[in-house]
């Protein structure tokens, strides 16, 4: 039974559900329904706190906000604190150049987060089951993954101050299908999760059904499989940075160089990841380019080339080998846009060099924007004037909504897979001391939002 199960793979993994506090993402089918019931169940007698993140991602119109109603119709029956957020996916996806998927993804984390630190939890709970490993695992091996990514989804992991968590990893999709019929659950269905056109799926309706015919407890191997690569990876790993401390020439933010010699009497395991820790760093643009295909000619023009060579990989980055050194090299492209600096000292509006339209407004009343990544509000007694709209300038960092700390506004733009060529003219909007205080499109800053004092709030709307 999936309770007796579950209990013992949280025990195995030395996870104790008591007195933790926990938000937990249901999108309101059948795994994660499931998944927010066992919790709930379990909650009392262990003095686990439970709150409910979802998330309508405006994908399916009228039939996403019916989810949305559903499970907050199940977290009143329950008592359990309900938080949901509308998120027109399909406009950041306009924006940002995302795929559907990445971006339903990048959203949800971000409200996640939000819900995490509203409620202060430490944990979030996830419901991705063992017939996702066996999936996740097996396209990522054919995509040619390498490292980490080949080990599948893990059981925990570290996100921002909190902790991931998959209790689910141990049971099928069958499993908690027939947990629902238990418990008489009625989770809603998402006619996507059908549909042939993503990669998932085919794996799915394909794959997997062959996979449980030969052995119908195919997902506990995978998920041994997936936590013994994960340690091994790791010892590896690490001893892999320690020898190439060793044998590294040059190490700059667009530059490695090492040492042929030395870096050949390295252990070939070393070496393969070695290759992969120095393109993964100086591609954070776009580490999914990588496969290990490139690792592969890496490593013959170490061992077979000639005194000089050279490889070209995308987005770029070459690598160059000169008798005894081998460099690694990737430039930002700097070639086309000129950057702007516009000044805002009331209402009015400005075009910008990029197409866009950017308005200021003076507004009374604090509207309910958090959800539009478009429009940003500002208390205007904590605003110096006047308010800037510029390009992005060296050494820019802005304080994250809901996060500690600043955030270099490159790696926002990396993580947003931005391309090099469109971060030269996205407007970075600061008030009068040069402080970030909106990256249109993309993120917002801790000074964006309602305060109780205020009835003046300075509005910004990016218009594409
Ligand atoms: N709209 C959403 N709101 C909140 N959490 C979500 C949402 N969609 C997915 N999740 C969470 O992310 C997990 C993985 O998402 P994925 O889309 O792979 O799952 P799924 O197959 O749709 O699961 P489910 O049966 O719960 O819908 C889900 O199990 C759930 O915990």
């Amino acid at each position: 039974m999936l309770e007796t199960k579950v209990g013992c793979f949280l025990d195995h993994h030395s996870f104790k559900l008591d007195h933790k506090r926990m938000v937990v993402g249901v999108s309101g089918g059948p795994d994660s329904l499931a998944l927010l019931h066992y919790l709930h169940n379990e909650s009392e007698k262990r003095g686990l706190f439970l709150v409910t993140a979802h998330i309508d991602h405006m994908f399916r119109g009228e039939e996403s906000y019916e989810d949305a109603m559903f499970v907050k119709h199940f977290c009143e029956q329950n008592r359990i604190p309900f938080e949901m957020a509308q998120i027109n996916v399909p406009h950041v996806m306009e924006t940002t150049g995302m795929s559907s998927q990445v971006a339903a993804r990048e959203v949800r984390y971000e409200f996640y987060l939000k819900i995490m630190e509203k409620y202060n939890c430490s944990h979030l709970a996830l419901a991705h089951h063992g017939d996702d490993q066996i999936e996740t695992i097996l396209m990522r091996l054919t995509r040619g993954s390498t490292g980490m990514a080949r080990t599948g989804i893990p059981f925990t992991r570290p996100f921002q101050s909190g902790t991931i968590v998959r209790p689910f990893l141990c049971v099928t999709k069958a499993e908690i299908e027939d947990y629902c019929r238990r418990h008489q659950l009625t989770p809603r269905l998402d006619p996507s999760n059908n549909k042939n056109i993503y990669s998932r799926n085919r794996f799915r309706q394909q794959v997997l059904p062959f996979l449980k015919t030969e052995n119908p407890q195919v997902h506990e191997h995978f998920q041994r499989f997936s936590e013994e690569l994960q340690t091994d990876e790791l010892f590896l790993q690490e001893l892999t940075v320690q020898e190439l401390n060793k044998v590294l020439k040059k190490r700059k933010e667009c530059e490695m160089t090492v040492d042929i010699g030395q870096f050949s009497k390295m252990p070939l395991p070393l070496q393969r990841r070695g290759i992969q820790l120095i393109l993964n760093y100086l591609y954070k643009e776009n580490p999914s380019a990588l496969s290990a295909l490139h690792t592969d000619q890496v490593l013959r023009l170490i061992h077979y080339g000639k005194p000089s060579g050279r490889l070209d990989f995308p987005s770029g980055l070459k690598v160059l080998r000169s008798y005894g050194d081998l460099s690694f090299v990737i430039h930002e492209d700097k070639t086309e846009s000129e950057p702007y600096y516009f000044v805002m000292n009331g209402p009015g509006k400005v075009k910008l060099p990029n197409g866009c339209q950017m308005e200021l407004r003076l507004v009374n009343q604090e509207e309910d924007f958090w959800n539009s990544p478009d429009t940003a509000v500002f208390a205007a007694d904590t605003m110096q004037w006047p308010i800037i709209i510029r390009t992005r300038e060296t050494g820019d960092r802005m304080t994250l909504k809901g996060m500690q700390g600043s955030k270099k506004l490159k790696d926002i733009f990396i993580d947003h897979k931005i391309p090099l060529q469109n971060r030269n003219t996205w407007p970075v909007v600061t008030n009068g001391d040069n402080c970030i205080i909106w990256l249109p499109g993309l993120k917002k800053s801790s000074f964006e939002g309602s305060n109780q004092t205020t009835k003046q709030y300075i509005q910004l709307t990016y218009e594409k």
